[in-house]
């Protein structure tokens, strides 16, 4: 038996069986799996409403429509679904086994040693395994006549076993090995693609889709070396081999035997495309389930307060009933074809004792020629048989690889290809000509228009204005995140497109309006992305520079505390990001400051910040400062007020509260809230 649809498997909790419809959504209404007009017909009949088992009586024109909906070709094996992303569409345009082969082929080929050892043991396997049926009815007959031949047969048979097992074993580890190697290859690119694309790549694409493909993806393909390949080579040969024999014994039985598996052939051809394209389905709910399960997740303090657990457990257990729906197909679909395949392999035996007993009792064949023949005529349907599992599985393979390829062969971003410019030393004067800019996911909204700004090298320049004018867009320009629809950015002069992206942003330092911590220790957090080797003295300095110190001191192993996202205290992580920017005596530095909650916190600091680079000549370097609280920033050296996605001021704090304009507004209402 081959196993349960592997998405399905994959994507199903513990404690959720996936063979079940989920108990919360009543396939009534949840499951969206649009298989056409045949959707409702389909539910009836997984219902047991189908043919008057249900509450209504049907007509007979009702029935043979029903019936005919669900017999092969029927609308009801029809996979077509509006939320199933690009898996409808990919098949069209899909990539054939061969190709998809091929490009594992090309992963592995470094070590193709093992899959070559791998072939050459299956070939003296199966070899072996060839012979065998045949020594065992030899063995049996020739003990009728006599010891000589008896032990002479079964000394080889013994032989033969031995060398089938070895060479089965060896066989096995090569093609395991040779799997290991793709798998981990298909992932390093993948994960390598994945994160060398443009962040507006992930404006687009979401975790849960992408670790979907890192994730069950990878591992449904990791089945094609080490299983499917493997076993179906096995039983080519195999079957090839009892079909030469079966010929050689009896052409007129052997052709009889041929028809068998041509018929089988075809309907594993049939079977393998519909599992290949179902595949693709499960695959895209799998990855929209994790996408879900990601999202709640990881805001589970949202969806806690507002009391949305059902909600989500809704959401997640839609896209479970759509892969039941799928998935019950798959196992619909190959329950006939292990009907076909029972149907047909009992019907060979039963016409072979037939053929074969006339023929013996005609004195045309002997009872260990029939024996032989049956023997080597199950061998030949079972190997069938197998193939056209291990080919639906392959099937299913090469569907999960189609999407992982096309991820894998996406180009990097250009700024991580090219190699620009170095400049000798940074000064740090910036300068925004012209900059238009829309994001790549939505280019028809203008986010900045015209914008000319000029930053001199030291200088302290805070950047206000209401929320969603565009102040986080300057700074995510500057750090090459997104590139100017129109216009460019000049550093010292130099476009910035123009320079060493690498060596650019080393020299910047960044705090975002949400710092992020990795899952490791404290001076590892601050070290993070450091351009240079730096003492723990060095990481000391700059958490004391941070106001950090003192808390870090006060954790359980200080600064060899683990941390994450959700052990600090916003800001806390947001010193602990501070100190990393400064870490890098940055020539350029970055603070986007938060909003509401942080703000206490981060004043203090920010305030510090401007103070030291006006009056240290060691700590200077070009500042900007993205500000919500006009309080903190009255000593900036320039107040840019954005409004629109335009600067509608600039000017010193004292100048722009006389001008009575949107700053002076700001910084009223502000003083108004305060109490
Ligand atoms: N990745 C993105 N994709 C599409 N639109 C975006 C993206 N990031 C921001 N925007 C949009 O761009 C506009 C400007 O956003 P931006 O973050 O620059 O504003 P902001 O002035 O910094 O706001 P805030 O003060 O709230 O941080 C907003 O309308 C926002 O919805």
């Amino acid at each position: 038996m081959p196993p349960a649809p592997a998405a399905l498997l994959l994507a199903a909790p513990a404690g959720l069986s996936p063979w079940r419809p989920c108990p919360r959504a009543p396939r009534r209404t949840a499951p969206r799996l649009r298989l056409r007009a045949a959707r409702i017909r389909a539910a009836a009949t997984v219902n047991g409403e189908f043919g008057g088992l249900g509450r209504r009586r049907l007509d007979a024109g009702e029935f043979i429509g029903r019936l005919r909906n669900v017999l092969p070709g029927g609308s009801w094996w029809r996979l077509e679904d509006e939320d199933a992303g690009g898996a409808g569409r990919a098949e069209a345009s899909g990539a054939t086994a061969a190709s998809a082969l091929s490009r594992m082929w090309a992963l592995v080929a470094a070590d193709r040693w093992v899959i070559f050892a791998g072939f050459a043991s299956l070939v003296c396997a199966a070899l072996a395994e060839i012979a065998i049926p045949h020594l065992l009815a030899a063995s049996i007959f020739s003990a009728q006549n006599g010891g000589a031949v008896f032990y002479r047969n079964a000394k080889l048979l013994v032989v033969l076993c031995m060398i089938s097992g070895v060479f089965s074993g060896v066989r096995s580890c090569c093609f395991g090995i040779a799997n290991m190697i793709l798998v981990k290859r298909m992932r390093e690119m993948l994960f390598d693609s994945i994160l060398s694309q443009d962040i507006a790549f992930f404006d687009e694409e979401t975790v849960g889709d992408l670790t979907s493909r890192l994730g069950s993806d990878c591992q449904q393909v990791s089945r094609v070396i080490g299983n499917d390949l493997n076993l179906i080579s096995r039983n080519l040969l195999q079957g090839i081999g009892a079909l030469i024999y079966l010929l050689i014994l009896s052409w007129p039985l052997g052709l009889c035997t041929m028809l068998t598996c041509g018929t089988l052939s075809t309907i594993m051809l049939v079977h393998g495309r519909y599992q290949k394209k179902a595949s693709k389905f499960a695959q895209e709910f799998t990855a929209s389930a994790n996408n879900v399960a990601q999202e709640a997740i990881s805001l589970v303090r949202t969806v806690r307060v507002y009391g949305t657990e059902k909600q989500e457990f809704k959401r997640y257990a839609k896209w479970l009933d759509k892969l039941y729906d799928v998935s019950f197909r798959q196992t619909m679909a190959y329950g006939g074809w292990s009907l076909s395949l029972n149907y047909l392999y009992h019907s060979t035996q039963v016409v072979a004792v037939l053929i074969g007993g006339i023929a013996i009792m005609n004195g045309k064949f002997t009872a260990e020629q029939l024996t032989k023949f049956t023997l080597y005529a199950e061998w030949l349907i079972l190997s069938t048989w197998w193939i056209g599992d291990n080919w639906s599985s392959l099937m299913q393979s090469v569907g999960a690889s189609e999407k992982v390829f096309r991820l894998m062969d996406l180009l990097p971003s250009r700024q991580l290809t090219s190699k620009g410019l170095r400049l000798q030393k940074l000064e740090g004067r910036i300068q925004y000509a012209d900059v238009e800019f829309s994001y790549p996911s939505r280019p028809s909204a203008p986010i900045l228009r015209r914008l000319n700004l000029t930053l001199n090298p030291n200088e302290v320049v805070a950047i206000v204005g209401l929320s969603g004018s565009g102040k986080s867009t300057i700074v995510n320009l500057l750090l090459q995140l997104y590139e100017p629809t129109n216009g460019q950015i000049l550093i010292d002069g130099v476009p910035l497109s123009e320079l060493d992206t690498r060596w650019f942003r080393e020299r910047i330092g960044f705090v975002g309006q949400e710092p992020k911590l990795f899952r490791m220790d404290v001076s590892s957090n601050i070290k993070y992305g450091c351009p240079r080797e730096v003492s723990q003295e060095e990481v000391e300095w700059a958490a004391k520079q941070a106001y950090a110190h003192d808390f870090l001191m006060a954790l359980p192993d200080g600064y060899n505390t683990i941390v994450d996202d959700a052990l600090l205290s916003g800001g806390q992580k947001q010193r602990v990001a501070i100190a990393r920017a400064l870490l890098r005596d940055p020539a350029i530095l970055v603070l986007d400051e938060a909003t509401s909650a942080l703000d206490a916190e981060s004043e203090h600091y920010v305030k510090s910040v401007i103070t030291e680079v006006s009056t240290d000549p060691k700590a200077r370097r070009t500042v900007i400062i993205i500000a919500h609280r006009l309080s903190t920033i009255q000593a900036a050296d320039r107040i840019i007020v954005m409004e629109n996605g335009s600067i509608v001021e600039d000017g010193k704090h004292s100048d722009l509260v006389k001008q009575n304009g949107l700053y002076s507004r700001l910084a009223q209402r502000q003083n108004d809230a305060l109490p």
